[in-house]
């Protein structure tokens, strides 16, 4: 079996509503993306030939995906009033909203699906909210 890590980031702003702690404010994070996928069968063909897939392809998927987040505003869907979110979007406000709570295990999932959903079989995703924090996901657990 092969593995091959890629490696992206996005700035963005979240906050995390019902938090008893400062992170119920609005603030702002580095966040790193990392991605680990598998596969047993190299390709044969004379540009890709010994490689699972080519690293740039890999990486510009991942960047594609953290780059849809990247400087915006990132909330739960229902955290914000109609009022607060129309305000912002009016005075240009970049907002992605979430179906659910912009957590860095949330996330690690988010970049597992998405990237499942390009055709890579995805053994790892990991998400740092901070150097030293992240959150990693690896798949549902099998029966
Ligand atoms: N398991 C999780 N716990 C927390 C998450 C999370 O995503 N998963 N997120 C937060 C907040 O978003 C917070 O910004 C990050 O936590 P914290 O370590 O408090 O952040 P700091 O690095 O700013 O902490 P300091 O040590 O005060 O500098 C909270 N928990």
């Amino acid at each position: 079996m092969y593995y091959l890590r890629a490696e992206a980031s996005f700035d963005a702003a979240h906050f995390l509503a019902h938090y008893q702690g400062k992170c119920s404010n609005i603030h702002g994070h580095h966040w790193i993306v990392q991605i680990r996928i598998s596969g047993s069968a190299l390709q044969t063909t004379t540009q890709e030939r010994g490689m699972l897939v080519d690293f740039s392809q890999l990486k510009s998927d991942l960047k594609r995906i953290a780059d849809e987040l990247d400087h915006t505003l990132i909330y739960e869907t229902g955290t914000l009033r109609e009022a607060t979110r129309s305000t912002l979007a009016e005075d240009g406000f970049a907002m992605t909203e979430v179906p659910f709570r912009p957590t860095a295990e949330h996330f690690a999932e988010y970049f597992y699906q998405r990237m499942t959903a390009c055709g890579y079989t995805v053994a790892e995703a990991t998400v740092y909210e901070t150097p030293n924090n992240c959150a990693s996901y690896t798949g549902e657990e099998q029966a």
